[in-house]
């Protein structure tokens, strides 16, 4: 009797759709061709870094799938885990940009709750889950502060637990971290990682940066200069994310095929 390894049965079950980017362009205006023909599968779960050019239209890509944008031509199809249908909910979808954005003169506390306010929800329920989503970024006791009190890299904690307070399925990050110092930039890559790994969310992350797609991504999408396309998908293969990979053969290897591709 032939029996399966645990890795071999693991490979045999294949993960789920979460989104289906399928032959999206988008024209702006009628001339500007910022995205030509992008399709890309996402199973659930995975953490995918868009890396490319300045204008290849990351931040394009990024509008279709919150449908904040139209596609020209093509369709993005989100397929909610805990339903059959196929939806396109914007309440599943979280989104962290390059600026916190925070409002200065809300508390830390009343900033990250603010999703949950706009929806009505009690003062004492939203406080209650903002109170969560700050200790899950390591900014329990900082309630009552108020942003300007904070540095660069706690505002961007604010902002990124504001985005986990609704308990989005997907998580939209635009650069999030290209404003800040590398310290500050490496301590957050540690704190996204645990987040990632305790919510199983889907995360979907553009960054300039090849090193910081690596020690973050499962998967990462190589787009071209505009019209933008997806010109190359690597495997991270799976690894302890810790300050010794960025030091492996593994890790330069990779850097060396991304960055070699991104000068095509
Ligand atoms: N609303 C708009 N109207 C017209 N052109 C636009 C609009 N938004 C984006 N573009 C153009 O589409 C192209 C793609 O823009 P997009 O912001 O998606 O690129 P990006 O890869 O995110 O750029 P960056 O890395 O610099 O942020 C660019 O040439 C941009 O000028």
């Amino acid at each position: 009797m032939q029996t399966a390894t645990l890795e071999t049965k693991e490979a045999l079950v294949e993960k789920k759709s979460m989104l289906r980017i399928n032959n999206v362009s988008k024209i702006y205006n009628g001339s500007i061709t910022a995205l030509s023909e992008v399709s890309l599968d996402i199973p659930e779960g995975e953490f995918v870094s868009f890396v490319g050019p300045s204008g290849c239209g990351k931040s394009t890509i990024f509008k279709i799938i919150a449908g904040l944008s139209d596609p020209t031509s093509g369709k993005v199809e989100m397929i909610s885990p805990d339903k059959k249908e196929t939806v396109m909910d914007r309440n599943e979808v979280g989104f962290v940009f390059q600026h916190a954005t925070l409002l200065p003169w809300k508390s830390v506390l009343d900033n990250v709750s603010l999703p949950l306010e706009l929806k009505g929800v009690s003062k004492k329920e939203r406080h209650e889950r903002g109170k969560e989503v700050l200790e899950m970024v390591g900014l329990k006791g900082y309630e009552k502060a108020l942003p300007r009190q904070l540095s660069g890299g706690m505002q961007m904690r604010v902002s990124i637990a504001r985005s986990l307070i609704a308990k989005p399925k997907l998580l939209l990050m635009d650069e999030p971290f290209g404003a800040l110092d590398e310290m500050t930039r490496q301590n957050l890559h540690y704190e996204l990682l645990k987040i990632w790994e305790k919510t199983g969310m889907t995360v979907l992350f553009i960054t300039h940066n090849v090193f910081e797609s690596v020690f973050l991504s499962t998967k990462i999408a190589v787009m071209s200069a505009r019209p933008g396309r997806i010109t190359d998908v690597h495997e991270v293969p799976p690894y302890d994310r810790n300050e010794t990979f960025r030091s492996t053969p593994e890790f330069s290897h990779l850097v060396g095929e991304i960055s070699k591709g991104l000068q095509h």
